[in-house]
């Protein structure tokens, strides 16, 4: 089975750990399995020989073993637990890891809440179901086998009528089959947006409370609610529906034992301990049964998360090849062309060619792909363009550019992004610097002497204003020492002194970089070689 080949992958990166759980949950079964004989002999002897002698033997035996099952159980559930919360971290982990790497507009619109709360959900579904049915299945059709060999041994009458209830099983596995599977996956769906809505719940605490629109907020909760309850029912009601199918078969052969295996006993073909080993068996029979029919049941919710996982898998990762530019002297644009997905086309036949020593300045109404230039530029949107673009003489295709934006590119946004920790490690994030640079270059961006470098940010909280978010993410990328530099709005949030220091630092650096701004702030024109307006690129021709 598919599922199990796949989760076993990240099981057996804890061979050791697997080991011991199946060692364990074997001698478990053994000493389970070998208690309905034990009780049967026992009654059998009793009745024989009515001595203190085989009770004696016979406590002594089922101490031990009671021993050997506690010992065990406590073992292969420690176990268990072990490595089931290792391989569903690395799982979630890894599809996590491979978003991260898909072409950046995969997941353009869909709700990041959403979609965390479906991976974590479905990792954890699919390793539990591998995991508590590896052996399991294994367990229980041994036990299938062996009860029904003890059994057949001691009445075979009796046994022979017993078997018609497993195909029975089947067909009712397969009457409710793909309805499990579909109800199944609406109930999920449902579960992880009604998750995604709580999460929008907080993180819009601010903007509700601007806009005293707490009663909308809540009732997007509660509808989201309703639509996931309404679901929840609906599976519920089918999934009791099916187990209850199985109780069904569970009645009829406890009934079955009773009726013919009490007529076995009064015409003498079946003692009282071959019947209660019967009985016995039949119940793990039973059990085992039961256990296959929510085998079924699993197993139709363990697919709706594997194929949710496997889809996010099976999509193709960015464009990203092995060269590298190790001196960016030029960034050169041939017809390029590109839009988001059916919109019309944001860039349209753009062709120009920058050069390093000089900055540019893009401007042009909002809405007209000032930012979208930043992303096609530096190899973001490489899935999605037509045309060329080259850095140098190579085209950015056949470019390592997770590389080239680590260590050649600087890219501030008009909102940057900031991590939780200090002060030192968000203008470090992705790779070192000493403090002393740090220090001056903080000075240099005109970072308010009251920060410290062991200063606390927290990433979203609004412990930061936007003008001092923006001169963090600018000492980052200076530090960085890149040889592109690209910033989105960078005077937006800047008071006029700041304006000048920025001003000032660009004309220091521009020698050995190639700088572009995007701004409408006409004051930084005086310092750009060049200014491109975004809304006549397609007319626009350098040479
Ligand atoms: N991820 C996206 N998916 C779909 N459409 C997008 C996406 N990002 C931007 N757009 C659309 O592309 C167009 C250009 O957006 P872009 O952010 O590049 O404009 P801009 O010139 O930087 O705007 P502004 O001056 O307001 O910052 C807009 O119409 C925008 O709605």
């Amino acid at each position: 089975m598919a599922i199990f080949k796949f989760v076993l992958r990240y099981l057996l990166r804890h061979k050791m750990i697997v080991l011991i759980y199946l060692i364990f949950s074997l001698l478990y079964w053994l000493v389970s399995i070998s208690f309905p004989v034990l009780t049967g002999i026992y009654i059998d002897e009793l009745l024989d020989t009515y001595s203190l002698h085989t009770i004696k033997v016979f406590t002594q035996i089922i101490l031990i073993a009671g021993a050997v099952k506690i010992l065990s159980t406590f073992i292969k559930k420690y176990y268990l637990s072990k490595v089931g919360v290792k391989a569903t971290t690395e799982l979630n982990f890894e599809v996590l890891r491979h978003i991260s790497e898909l072409p950046i507009l995969h997941y353009n619109n869909t709700d990041k809440g959403y979609l965390n709360h479906r991976i974590a959900n479905d990792s954890t579904v699919v390793v539990n179901f591998v995991l508590s049915n590896l052996f399991e299945l294994i367990i229980n059709g041994l036990t299938i086998l062996v009860a029904f060999y003890i059994s057949l041994n001691l009445n075979v009458k009796l046994t022979i009528i017993l078997v018609p209830m497993i195909p029975l099983y089947l067909i009712i596995y397969l009457l409710f089959k793909s309805a499990l599977y579909n109800r199944g996956f609406k109930y999920r769906e449902n579960q992880n947006n009604l998750f995604s809505e709580m999460n929008k719940y907080l993180y819009n605490i601010k903007f509700n409370k601007t806009n005293a629109t707490f009663t909308e907020a809540y009732n997007k909760l509660t509808s989201n609610f309703t639509i996931m309850y309404d679901s929840f029912l609906s599976y519920t009601k089918l999934s009791l529906s099916f187990t209850n199918s199985g109780s069904v078969i569970s009645v009829i052969s406890q009934i079955i034992i009773f009726y013919f295996g009490g007529m076995e006993i009064i015409n003498g073909n079946l003692t009282i301990g071959e019947f209660t080993i019967i009985n016995s068996f039949f119940s793990m029979i039973i059990n085992s049964i039961k256990y296959l029919i929510g085998f079924g049941q699993n197993y139709q919710n363990a697919l709706v998360s594997y194929k949710r996982i496997k889809q996010i898998l099976e999509k193709d990762p960015d464009i990203n090849e092995k060269e590298i530019v190790s001196n960016i002297e030029t960034i050169q644009l041939n017809n390029v062309t590109f839009s988001y997905g059916d919109k019309k086309n944001i860039i349209k036949n753009f062709n120009y060619k920058f050069k390093k020593g000089k900055v540019y300045c893009i401007c042009g109404e909002n809405g007209s792909g000032k930012s979208t230039f930043i992303d096609l530029i530096t190899g973001i949107l490489t899935n999605y363009y037509s045309g060329n673009i080259y850095y140098n003489l190579k085209e950015i295709k056949k470019l390592d550019m997770y590389y080239t934006r680590k260590k050649q590119i600087g890219v501030i946004a008009q909102n940057p992004k900031l991590v939780t920790g200090t002060l030192f490690e968000n203008v470090t994030y992705g790779f070192s610097d000493h403090k002393k640079n740090i220090e001056h270059m903080l000075t240099k961006v005109g970072l308010s002497k009251s920060w410290k470098l062991d200063d606390c940010i927290y990433e979203n909280s609004e412990n930061i204003s936007g003008g001092e978010r923006y001169k963090i993410a600018l000492t980052r990328a200076l530090l960085k020492e890149p040889q592109v530099l690209l910033m989105d709005e960078p005077t937006a949030a800047l008071d006029s002194n700041s304006v000048e220091k920025f001003k000032k630092l660009i004309t220091d650096i521009k020698k050995r970089k190639m700088i572009f701004i995007i701004t409408h702030d006409q004051q930084l024109f005086n310092i750009a070689d060049e200014i491109i307006n975004i809304n006549d690129l397609t007319e626009k021709v350098s040479t």
